[in-house]
Parts: C-alpha cells; sequence; structure tokens
C-alpha cells in the first residue's frame, strides 16, 4: 500500500474534562479528495490544528508527509496548504499585491512571485480582479483568492476547512470544480471539512463521519452505502406496469431476495392476490446479492412489463442521516 500522506494514529485532544478527539486513526492516500464530514463542534478544526501543530494532541500521533506535525510544525508548514474557513487579506491591497506578499513570505523570489501570482490568479478565474483591493471582494473571491494563497508555495497536500461557507450556488460549483481539478491535473491531495452533504458527496473520493469527536465511519460511498444495510446488500429499483400480489410473492420467492416493496400500495387494484395493477408501479427489491436479471426476467415471465430498471446506491444524504440517528455506533473504518 502506498505510504499515506496524511496519518492520525490515536489522535485525541481534551480540553479539560472535555474530549474533542477521541482516539481518532485515518490515513490519507496520496493524490485523494478526503472530506471530513460532521456538525457544528464534531472537532473538525481541532483535528486539522492538531495535523498543522498548531495545537498539540493530549495523545496519539498526527504525521503529515511522513513529518510529525507536533514536533516539527514548520517542515509540515512548507508542504501543506492551509485555507481556514475565514481568509484574511490585507484589505486595502489588491488581490496581486496579496499573493505577492505570500510568495515573498514562503521565500519565493520577487520576479517569480508576481509570474507565479499571476498565474494562479488566471487559474482561479480571478485575473479581471487581479488589481482590485480584495476588501471590495465578495465572498467566493476572497474563497477563490484563498486558494491561490495556499497554492502558491506549491504544497503537496492543501487543507480547507469549510472552503464553501457563505458562497452562493454557483460559486460552490466553480470553487469545487477546480479543487477536483487540482487534485486529478496536479496530484494534489486534498483534506476539505465541511457539514455540506452534498458538496462534499459532489467531488470527495472518501468520506469520513465525524461526530462527537470519532470517526463513526468512513470510505467511499459504496463502503458507505453497503454497512447502511449492516452487511453486503444490493437494492434494485423496478419500474413495471401489471404489477400485482402474485408478482410480488414470485419476486420475494427468489433466492437472495430480502424485500419487496412497492412505493404505492395502492398500485393492486382491488387488492389481494391476482389483482391487476393500472399504470406504472415503481418497486424496490433488495437482495444479498445482485439479482437483477432474474427480476427482469421474473416481471416478463409473469406478463407484466418491465418499464425502467436502476441499481439503487444511497447517498451521503441518507448515509449521513442513518448514521447520526444511530448514534455512537462504535468506529467503522475502511
Ligand atoms: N480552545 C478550546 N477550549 C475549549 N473547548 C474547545 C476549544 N476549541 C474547541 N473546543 C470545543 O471542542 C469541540 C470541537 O470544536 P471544533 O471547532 O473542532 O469543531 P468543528 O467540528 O470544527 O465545528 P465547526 O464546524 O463549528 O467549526 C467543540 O465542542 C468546541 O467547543
Amino acid at each position: 500500500m502506498e505510504q499515506a500522506v496524511i496519518e492520525l494514529k490515536r489522535l485525541t485532544k481534551q480540553y479539560g474534562e472535555f474530549t474533542a478527539v477521541a482516539g481518532l486513526n485515518l490515513a490519507i492516500r496520496p493524490g485523494e479528495i478526503f472530506g471530513l464530514l460532521g456538525p457544528n463542534g464534531a472537532g473538525k478544526t481541532t483535528t486539522i490544528l492538531m495535523m498543522l501543530g498548531l495545537t498539540e494532541p493530549t495523545s496519539g500521533t498526527a504525521e503529515v508527509c511522513g513529518i510529525d506535525a507536533t514536533r516539527n510544525p514548520m517542515q509540515v508548514k512548507r508542504r501543506v496548504g492551509y485555507m481556514p474557513d475565514d481568509v484574511g487579506f490585507y484589505e486595502d491591497r489588491s488581490g496581486l499585491d496579496n499573493l505577492v506578499y505570500t510568495a515573498r513570505l514562503n521565500g519565493i523570489p520577487a520576479k517569480d512571485a508576481r509570474e507565479r501570482a499571476a498565474e494562479l490568479l488566471e487559474r482561479v478565474g480571478l485575473a479581471d480582479a487581479a488589481g482590485k483591493k480584495t476588501g471590495a471582494y465578495s465572498r467566493g473571491m476572497r474563497q477563490r483568492l484563498g486558494l491561490a494563497d495556499v497554492l502558491i508555495k506549491r504544497p503537496e497536500v492543501i487543507i480547507l476547512d469549510e472552503p464553501t461557507l457563505g458562497i452562493d450556488p454557483e460559486g460552490v460549483r466553480e470553487l469545487l470544480a477546480l479543487i477536483r481539478d487540482l487534485s486529478r491535473n496536479e496530484g494534489l491531495t486534498v483534506l476539505l471539512s465541511s457539514h455540506h452533504l452534498h458538496q462534499v458527496q459532489q467531488i470527495c473520493d472518501r468520506v469520513g463521519l465525524f461526530v462527537g469527536g470519532k470517526l463513526i465511519a468512513c470510505g467511499d460511498l459504496d463502503t458507505l452505502s453497503r454497512e447502511l444495510d449492516g452487511g453486503p446488500s444490493h437494492a434494485v429499483e423496478l419500474d413495471v406496469t401489471g404489477w400485482n400480489a402474485e408478482l410480488a410473492s414470485s419476486l420475494a420467492a427468489l433466492p437472495e431476495v430480502n424485500s419487496v416493496e412497492a412505493a404505492d400500495s395502492d398500485a393492486l387494484v382491488g387488492g389481494g392476490a391476482g389483482a391487476k395493477g393500472r399504470g406504472i408501479v415503481t418497486v424496490r427489491v433488495t437482495s444479498t446479492s445482485d439479482v437483477t436479471p432474474l427480476l427482469a426476467a421474473r416481471v416478463i415471465e409473469q406478463g407484466a412489463s418491465l418499464v425502467g430498471l436502476r441499481p439503487l446506491r444511497y447517498g451521503l444524504d441518507d448515509i449521513y442521516h442513518r448514521y447520526f440517528e444511530g448514534g455512537d455506533s462504535g468506529e467503522r473504518v475502511h
């Protein structure tokens, strides 16, 4: 397995009696976009601060690019770009000047700094606003400038804390596309924290659900989706005309099928066995293995028509709510 870019081992932070982060284990791979997803107060920012060496863990370790962040925060800082949820700029100076300033602070010579700053402004779609004072930038523009600001030192990893906070939907779409592009085309490893399910779902390769200082689940969407039902299971949705109770029993009797549910219980005209349905009925079938061909064949054998068929995948929304409703269900990490 590839060496992890970020590796947290039993990372714990206590404030007095209060445990903000509790024994967190996590490995993030090179080039991955990882979403740390959790409600306010879950401990996301505290975790990020420990990865950067800005807060000392009570116990456990945080390694970034193979460097212990607690012991060598300056070395980590050189290789990691961090964008806090509220990026600060010199308001009476232009976007370009702000970037050049950051570049100079990072030891980039003056000429290269200007070139790189202009290049990045172009990259984040702010070329036209390069000379404008940042005090007059919109929230979305500030976030894009923030991204350029963390990229100027050519980091290997970027850590973004709530990067889309307060941006309008179009701005969010653009920012997320940009982050994805950076990861895919330049091999950047990205860790982003958010409480916005849909945004995380759009761009992250893997997601960690973080609640009460604990990672309660972690994996790609398929893994989390399978965990929802407590084991490997498949779900498929069929749109059927001529749905009837016999067909329902016949599908339920197929080996491996766990449940058969018609979306509309009034779908059976007259009710009872043998009653024929009108119109299209959507039926959800879950099974322990993929039985889609068997289901399709059975529908047709029974004289009904199959007008649609979709494998079902749980969205992060369902997963998030399921885990949150389930409360503290212990740690499940993949
Ligand atoms: N310096 C501190 N002293 C005491 N408690 C703190 C301190 N910093 C954070 N906490 C507490 O630790 C918990 C986790 O906070 P943290 O900021 O890490 O959460 P978060 O997931 O980033 O939430 P948000 O989305 O609101 O930023 C919260 O209950 C917070 O009140």
